[in-house]
């Protein structure tokens, strides 16, 4: 018999001694197992932050007690993640799953960083010591491939599939920039040849082995963001937004999209947050964050807000952007891993 919970008790502490109470605190809408917060917020404490009347605390901790003994909880279990259920085959005949975790990094909004942040999580992961692979699914403007530094064409794999150029830090990528004679000649495709070619970056390139591929795609809703949720065995979509409420109110249609096609929202990032000067002083230059906001809108964890810092768009443009080193990051890979680990 598990200790009784109450809701004096630290979210952390709960789920670091009853992980099968994660997904009460999920189902309930409560996202802070993964957020900073959660290791010093109560249960009544985010209970509050998350505006829950006092009945639905009190099913809540009926529920985390239930779940802490194994017993059924009033929470039924969530859909199995978008495409599943049409699993491509991949280059080498081999069923898709030498590649662990397929990731969809998405935004309503252009320009608000979506491609950076996929970036510098690579990187991050690869700093782990996970093997990663970046799909660059911004066919018409791809800037994976210049940000990454990666030069030349892919060429043919062992297998027969199309082997992926590497990063200097062993990152795999592929991107649409990589086919064209030249850098800055226009991809002018339709949908359908664009949903094509995204599809053949997932099947007909030799990922090999990979803890995480994550698939960098443009902003909106359009056909590229529907092909990746619909054809790739996606597990989970990481939602970029920035402080300015038109961004955050554009992302609503991404999570709407997410939430109609049954996917699974891992998280969502702030970027561009603020800017702090040597001094340490900050500045909100696009506003206040709206983290809250984006937490209450998709019921998932804040994985990171993260500065403007210039520097960045320095190694972004020289190709180095693996050299680009901020606890932000990291602290942002590791709330994702977590977040990912407690929802398998
Ligand atoms: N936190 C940041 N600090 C400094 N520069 C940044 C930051 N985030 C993004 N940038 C810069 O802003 C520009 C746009 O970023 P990025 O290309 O990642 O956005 P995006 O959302 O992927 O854009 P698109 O809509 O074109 O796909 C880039 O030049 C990038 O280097």
């Amino acid at each position: 018999m598990a200790e009784t919970i109450t809701t004096d008790m630290v979210i952390h502490d709960v789920v670091t001694k009853y992980p099968a109470t994660v997904k009460v605190f999920h189902g309930h809408g409560l996202p802070c197992t993964a957020c900073a917060v959660g290791a010093r917020e109560s249960v009544a404490g985010g209970a509050r932050t998350h505006r829950f009347p006092p009945e639905k605390l009190e099913l809540l901790i009926k529920d985390l007690n239930a779940a802490a003994n194994g017993e059924v909880t009033s929470i039924t279990p969530k859909k199995a993640p978008v495409g599943r259920g049409v699993p491509l085959t991949m280059a080498n005949g081999a069923p898709d799953r030498k590649i662990k975790q397929v990731i969809a990094i998405m935004s309503g909004k252009g320009g608000v960083g979506k491609s950076l942040v996929t970036g510098l999580l690579a990187v991050s992961l690869r700093r782990q010591g996970q093997q990663v692979g970046i799909l660059d699914g911004d066919i018409t403007g791809p800037s994976i491939a210049r940000m990454f530094g990666t030069k030349g064409q892919p060429t043919k794999s062992a297998n027969g599939g199309i082997e992926p150029l590497r990063s200097k830090g062993g990152i795999k990528v592929v991107s649409m920039n990589m086919f064209l004679e030249k850098e800055s000649d226009p991809v002018v495709w339709r949908g359908p040849m664009i949903s094509s070619a995204i599809k053949q970056f997932y099947s007909d390139v030799d990922w090999g082995n990979l803890d995480y591929l994550l698939v960098d795609l443009p902003p909106g809703t359009s056909d590229a963001p529907m092909t990746v949720m619909q054809a790739l065995p996606l597990d989970g979509v990481v939602i970029v937004s920035s402080p300015q409420m038109l961004a955050t109110m554009i992302v609503m249609k991404c999570i709407n999209m997410v939430q109609q096609l049954k996917g699974s929202i891992v998280g969502v990032v702030e970027n561009m947050s603020y800017f702090e000067t040597p001094k340490g002083e900050r500045y909100e230059i696009f506003g206040s964050s709206n983290g809250a906001e984006l937490v209450g809108m998709t019921g998932a964890p804040l994985l990171g807000t993260l500065p403007i810092d210039s520097a960045l768009t320095t190694l972004c443009d020289a190709g180095r952007v693996e050299e680009y080193y901020a606890e932000h990051y990291e602290e942002l890979a590791a709330n994702f891993t977590n977040t990912l680990r407690i929802k398998r």
